[in-house]
């Protein structure tokens, strides 16, 4: 007897796989398919780099009250909320479908609007950062998360202590560093994806301020590893860096991949994120 597919009822259907800065995708529209799931295995299993497909996240695009809806899961097979490079090609996506520019869904962390800015280039509102501790979330009361109080041991010297946390419908945790090209990420990306502090665990970033107006970011994402580019580690590292007076509102923020623009706007406190967008190619699941 054969042995069932991984993929259980994703067997047989189209994918499109594209990468927003090199971090990939493989993108599932399942609004024809009402009922059929992602499970952890199918996304371990597509996320899986030494299998037929690979990638760092899996995206589905659905219909919920009538709206498309995207869902988000890691490589390591885990459902999160917030995936601000493949919020950019889904934007793409609807934006092709419907000859429109501009075009609102839904995620699992609330609204996102996307504009498109030019051929392959999309700008998307990340809506607002969350700061409080209890949002990141944290494990312990901290009344300033530009500087959260993780007690670890011995860790690479020129990290500078007190990381800050942000929100961005997803957690991370940026360190500011002098020189982000001497941090072992591989060591210490994981000791802090798993720290007791973060009870969800987080997105792990160093952040090197090269002036008020850029930052160089290597990101450890939580359940997926070093990856190319985040783009909601992109957005915190800005709203991190500009809380300590390290930056302006607005900066470029430099990642393994290539840049992403982004701005925390005093307007209405809302984030926006602009960076390209890439198709790679169509498939079938099987
Ligand atoms: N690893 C993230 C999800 C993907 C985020 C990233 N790929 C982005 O572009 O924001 C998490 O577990 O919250």
């Amino acid at each position: 007897m054969d042995t069932p597919s991984p993929l259980g009822d994703l067997a047989g259907l189209p994918f499109r796989k594209m990468n927003g800065l090199g971090n990939d995708f493989v993108i599932i529209d399942l609004r024809a398919h009402r009922g059929v799931k992602v499970t952890e295995e199918a996304a371990q299993y597509l996320g899986d780099r030494n299998g037929p497909y690979g990638c760092d996240q899996i995206i589905t695009i659905e219909e919920r009250a009538g709206e498309p809806f995207m869902g988000i899961w890691n490589a390591d097979g885990s459902a999160v909320g917030a995936c601000g490079n493949a919020t950019r090609c889904v934007g793409q996506i609807l934006m092709d479908e419907s000859g429109e520019d501009a075009v609102a869904f839904m995620t699992p962390s609330g609204p996102i609007s996307a504009e498109r800015v030019g051929s392959n280039r999309v700008v998307v509102d990340m809506g607002e950062p969350r700061l409080k501790w209890e949002d990141i979330p944290l494990a312990e009361e901290t009344q300033d998360t530009r500087y959260v109080d993780i007690k670890l041991g011995p860790i690479d010297k020129p990290v500078l202590w007190g990381p800050s946390a942000v929100n961005m419908g997803n957690p991370h945790c940026i360190f500011f560093v002098e020189d982000v090209e001497a941090q072992a990420l591989d060591r210490f990306g994981p000791m802090i994806e798993h720290h007791p502090m973060f009870p969800e665990r987080a997105n792990v970033s160093v952040a090197q301020v090269k002036s008020k107006y850029e930052i160089r970011l290597r990101v450890w994402e939580r359940g997926a590893g070093i990856t190319q580019a985040c783009g909601t580690a992109a957005c915190a590292a800005l709203v991190a860096a500009h809380r300590r007076r390290l930056t302006a509102r607005k900066a470029s923020v430099v990642l393994d991949g290539g840049t992403l623009a982004i701005e925390w706007r005093e307007s209405d406190n809302h984030v926006m994120m602009a960076g390209p967008v890439a198709f790679e190619y169509d498939g079938i699941l099987e």
